[in-house]
């Protein structure tokens, strides 16, 4: 589903980024993890075709994200609150998201149905700008806007940050329910080793923008990645 070749970063005359190889196949629940400035946000944005590498590419699906659009149509995203549109509310930017991908407005509400306990009452039908939502409400209205397309690659960034206890449970629940019954391929980072271990099959830690371990996830996973990281 994704293959990672050669890719490097610098900025600054700094190398932020360099993986000289990765693959990850469909289905699979991808977990990076590493500590502040690691590079994790670069590489989703290069996969993203947000940021230019210096070097190498990115496929996904056997097509460069930089030579192709189709990897947008199957692709649900949300790094940060860039990419929502503070003027509109929750349900119009949704219903905007929807109809690029040609989906009409029942369709979006039938598919938001899905969420209400993730919402908790609290995103849609409110007379709201995403502007004015708490950051954690703004992060759930992202991470449903990335699942409204029903994606076969998922991208998010931290997505538990800022969530409260409540809704990181039921965002835990609603993914691996998605990578049980849609085969989903997901890639998602995060500074809370339980919460990547508990989502994640594959989790592979990155510093200083190299790729230092790649851990199939086991019964022992959450206890190697607390010794790795308490140094
Ligand atoms: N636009 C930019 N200009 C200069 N340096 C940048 C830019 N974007 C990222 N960097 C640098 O690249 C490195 C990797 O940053 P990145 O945001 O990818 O790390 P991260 O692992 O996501 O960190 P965090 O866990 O703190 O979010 C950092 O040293 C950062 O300062």
């Amino acid at each position: 589903m994704i293959a990672v070749n050669g890719l490097v970063k610098v900025y600054k005359g700094v190398t932020v980024l360099n993986i000289p190889e990765l693959n990850i196949a469909r289905g699979e629940s991808f977990g990076l993890v590493g500590n502040n400035g690691a590079g994790k946000t670069t590489l989703f944005r290069m996969i993203l075709d947000l940021v230019l590498p210096l070097e190498g590419e990115v496929l996904l699906q056997n097509e460069n994200v930089r030579q192709s659009e189709n990897w947008k149509q199957f692709t649900g995203s949300y790094l940060d609150e860039g990419f929502l549109i503070d003027y509109l509310t929750p349900n119009e930017y949704f219903n905007f998201i929807g109809s690029l991908h040609g989906l009409h407005k029942a369709e979006v509400a039938e598919r938001l149905r899905k969420f209400s306990d993730f919402f908790n009452d609290e995103i849609l039908d409110k007379p709201k700008y995403i502007r004015d939502l708490s950051k954690g409400n703004q992060n759930k209205v992202g991470i449903a806007a990335a699942l409204l397309i029903e994606p076969q690659l998922l991208i998010l960034d931290e997505p538990f940050a800022n969530l409260d206890p409540t809704t990181q449970i039921r965002l835990k629940n609603l993914l691996r329910e998605l990578k049980e019954k849609r085969q989903l391929t997901m890639l998602i980072s995060s500074h809370d080793l339980n919460h990547v271990t508990e989502v994640c099959d594959r989790i592979v830690i990155l510093n200083k923008g190299q790729l230092v371990d790649d851990i199939r996830t086991s019964a022992d996973t959450l206890k190697e990645l607390e010794a790795y990281f308490a140094v």
